[in-house]
């Protein structure tokens, strides 16, 4: 028998991020080969917003996506979240040259205590939502607050596009396929304070670590690169990264929905106390997910090293998320 439909909306959906997002969202990337959709597609009540958004729909009409199963246009998230099964909050005043992520921290504090009280009054309980706008750990924390009714662990932020760029580079660095790296984990904040961590990553069983086996690498080669890869993209394109993020947003998504047979991926989700991260703080952690849910992968060594890098990020976060409090 036919899935019924699941509703997603998309926030910032005429932006660079929804042009690469939404056909293959409608394509079926990111909830299954087998599952219709329901786009909710949300952009600021602007004339040359909404006309682009309309322009943008036109597009996906064209493509006769045969699991889209209706889609339509909102200027407010109290009806473009109406009984929604996923949030995918990408709308948010992107990065120009320059600008560090807290610097877009207040303004971006409005569009998502309002989105977070939208979620709470009407999308369904089971809504899970994934923000990608940056600051996007601090983001996801605000709607997170702003929705007290709805399981806060249903609220998360987009890490996995840090974790794809670390695997990218370590393919590179060992000359072996991404894909067969495994137990790889970004913990921390989406900014470059971040922890890519490969101490635990193998490849066909192998320590990636032993195979690098090069610190001053790790230190001032690999976490740099990572933890700086938006800003050399914006350097080299003008724009933030739109494809890349996008791909991130559905391999998030996808993971969480359809789960990940085992392998470890990082998410950004509040902080159950585990690693001695403080309960709540929206955190990059590793994860498994099934059936639907994720769960924190547990006993990891944490060395002297590591604890100062994941402080250093978990300082940021918690200063982030002090400098919103006022407004919760
Ligand atoms: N977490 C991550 O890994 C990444 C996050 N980002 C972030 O994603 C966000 C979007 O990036 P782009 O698509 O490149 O920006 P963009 O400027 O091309 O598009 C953003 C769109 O959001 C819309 N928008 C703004 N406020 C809104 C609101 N309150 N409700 C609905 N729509 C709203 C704008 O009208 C615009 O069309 C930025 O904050 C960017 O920094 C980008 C790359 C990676
Ligand atoms: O840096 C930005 O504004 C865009 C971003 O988050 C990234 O590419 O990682």
């Amino acid at each position: 028998m036919a899935k019924a439909p699941l509703r997603v909306a998309v926030t910032g959906a005429a932006g660079q991020i929804g042009y690469s997002l939404l056909f293959r969202i409608a394509n079926g990337d990111m909830l299954g080969k087998d599952q219709p959709v329901i786009l909710q597609l949300l952009e600021i009540p602007d004339e040359r917003a909404q006309k682009a958004l309309t322009g943008v729909m036109m597009e996906i009409d064209d493509c006769a996506f045969p699991l889209l199963a209706g889609m339509t246009a909102h200027s407010d998230p109290m009806t473009a979240f109406k009984d929604i099964d996923y949030a995918v909050l990408v709308g948010a005043r992107p990065r120009g040259p320059g600008m560090e992520r807290k610097d877009l921290l207040s303004a971006n504090a409005q569009i998502f205590t309002a989105q977070g009280k939208a979620l709470n009054a009407v999308a369904k309980r089971t809504v899970k939502t994934l923000v990608v706008g940056n600051p996007a750990n601090t983001n996801a924390y605000i709607a997170m607050k702003s929705a007290p009714d709805l399981p806060a662990k249903n609220f998360t932020a987009m890490l996995r596009l840090d974790h794809n760029r670390a695997l990218s580079q370590l393919a590179a660095k060992t000359g072996k396929a991404v894909a067969d790296i495994e137990k790889l984990v970004v913990w921390g904040n989406h900014s470059p304070t971040m922890y890519p961590d490969y101490r635990f990553a193998t490849i066909g069983g192998q320590s990636v670590k032993s195979m690098i086996n090069d610190e001053e690498w790790n230190k001032n080669t690999f976490l740099p690169t990572v933890g700086k890869r938006g800003a050399a993209i914006i350097d080299a394109r003008g724009l933030s990264s739109a494809a890349s993020a996008a791909n991130a947003a559905i391999d998030h998504i996808h993971d969480w929905h359809c789960g990940t047979n085992g392998k470890w991926v990082t998410m950004g989700i509040p902080s159950d106390g585990s690693y001695d991260i403080p309960k709540e703080v929206m955190y990059g952690f590793p994860v498994t997910c099934e059936n639907g849910e994720y769960k924190i992968v547990q006993g990891l060594e944490i060395d002297a090293f590591s604890r100062e890098r994941m402080n250093f990020t978990l300082n940021e976060l918690t200063e982030e998320q002090d400098g919103v409090k006022h407004l919760l």
